[in-house]
């Protein structure tokens, strides 16, 4: 009989399989697809995205584009999208600004937030409750300094909704603070470009009193510095000119004149999607290899299996794919700041090592779905984990005998992804929620199940 609908499913209960053997390539990188996405919607000229995600927070992405008439044309199930700008205009009026539901998506709001002040129009963006609470306010107050218009973010805290009545950039210095998300800097980075080829009154020439170099400096700590990483390649494969500086510990990214172009762009499967199924080897003592990933890929995350080669695993790299084996675990310790979507998959796999497991430098691992230090540890404890919760993170004591437990996923994907693996050892885990992977991986319940053997139990 096929699975039921898992929208409609409460929980799911994974019977533990034993030593887990096979390889996996997962759906595409959702942060490659909704940069890739950015900067095809803004370049001259038309784009194919190869290996894209199709999931919750590409698809309002792929919404919010189409509302300003970009045509994105969806073809292999979501893998290949054709992206036409031939029709693109700019948004609303003061009065009816164009409205954007982006659900929870932090990478949707942030860049479109800096992309459509950029590139002019009247534009509201709002999400789901626990988008309204995730903050936006740096970005929004690093985008008043240079807007030819308005921009507020109008919950409390600065938070969205967004709304924007723009037409373009008139400065061409910004400052941002980089101690929240990265996705701000990001966000800037690619609106720069847009607000050179796009002013209000001509369409495409630069904007009045603005430079067509622009600069951006971080003020204080900058996290998740990867993900600025793969911003700039992404840009740069769309034909811009984008510099990261660093000076001693600071950064700061310069763009030149070049605009989008369009192109054909392939993108990379899942990096924190893949560290479910590398911990699966970790956590069952087999061998799993993820196809499509490699040590140099454009995603910071592949860096998760180093930390489960330091706990005990053995790791094997080819230009194409990486493979962990798992042998017995010990606890470490470690700062995940670059790596911080991994923090709920590493400490679920270290509930199974000896000793502690002490994670660092992932304050801002609590302004995501959920509160991921707090609600992390609250569910952990649930399965016989003692857990110290710090201001920068978490340390996990391993329980003597892990007890089973029915467990909260809090609207949050990885949660629900991550503790699928505590039921990969501990017979009788119940996973409340499962349809909340949808937001990055729709099918993740079904390919792990692929992985493991029918070996999981959908609640009737
Ligand atoms: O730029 C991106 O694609 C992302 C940056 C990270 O966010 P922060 O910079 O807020 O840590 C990460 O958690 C998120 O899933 C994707
Ligand atoms: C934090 C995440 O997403 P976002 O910030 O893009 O909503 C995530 O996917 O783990």
């Amino acid at each position: 009989m096929p699975d039921p609908d898992p929208t409609a499913i409460p929980f799911v209960e994974i019977v533990p399989p034993g030593r887990v053997d096979g390889r996996i390539r997962p759906p595409g990188s959702k942060s490659l697809t909704n940069r890739a996405l950015i900067c095809a919607a803004f370049a001259d000229g038309n784009s194919i995205l190869t290996g894209a995600l199709r999931s919750e927070d590409t698809e309002v992405m792929i919404d919010a584009v189409r509302s300003i008439g970009i045509s994105v044309d969806v073809q292999d199930g979501g893998r290949t999208l054709s992206v036409d700008t031939s029709g693109r205009s700019r948004g609303g009026s003061p009065d009816q600004p164009t409205q954007m539901f982006i659900a929870n998506s932090g990478t949707t709001i942030r860049f479109l937030t800096a992309a459509l002040s950029a590139f002019g129009g009247c534009y509201r963006l709002h999400g789901v409750d626990r988008m309204h609470q995730r903050p936006i306010g740096d970005l929004v107050t690093a985008i008043d300094d240079v807007i030819d218009g308005s921009i507020a973010a109008v919950s409390a805290g600065g938070c969205p909704p967004v709304t924007i009545s723009s037409n373009g950039w008139k400065g061409d210095r910004l400052s941002v603070a980089g101690s929240v998300s990265s996705q701000y800097l990001s966000g800037l980075m690619m609106a720069a470009p847009i607000a050179n080829s796009h002013s209000a009154t001509s369409g495409h020439s630069t904007a009045a009193n603005s430079s067509p170099t622009k600069r951006i400096d971080v003020v204080g700590e900058l996290v998740s510095r990867p993900y600025v990483d793969m911003t700039a390649k992404v840009m740069q494969s769309f034909g811009s000119d984008v510099t990261i500086i660093d000076h001693d510990s600071s950064v700061a990214v310069e763009t030149g004149a070049a605009a989008y172009q369009g192109v054909q762009y392939a993108i990379e499967p899942d990096a924190s999607a893949a560290s479910y199924f590398w911990a699966t080897a970790a956590i069952t003592g087999g061998e799993i290899t993820v196809d499509g990933l490699c040590a140099n890929a454009m995603q910071g995350d592949v860096g998760f299996v180093d930390v489960l080669e330091k706990m005990g695993c053995q790791v094997r790299h080819t230009d194409d794919s990486i493979t962990v084996i798992g042998g017995p675990l010990k606890g470490v310790d470690v700062d995940m700041n670059v790596i911080s979507d991994t923090v709920q998959t590493l400490a679920v796999v270290a509930l199974f090592a000896e000793g502690p497991t002490r994670v660092r430098g992932v304050a801002h691992n609590r302004f995501k779905e959920t509160d991921r230090i707090g609600d992390l540890a609250c569910e952990l404890r649930k399965l016989g984990a003692r857990v110290d919760e710090h201001e920068d993170g978490l340390t996990i004591h391993p329980p003597v005998s892990p007890t089973a437990a029915t467990l909260e996923t809090y609207h949050d994907h990885r949660m629900a992804m991550s503790f699928s693996l505590a039921g990969l050892k501990i017979p009788g885990v119940k996973i409340l929620d499962p349809a909340c992977t949808a937001k990055t991986y729709p099918e993740y319940f079904a390919d792990l199940e692929r992985l493991i053997g029918h070996a999981h139990r959908w609640s009737r």
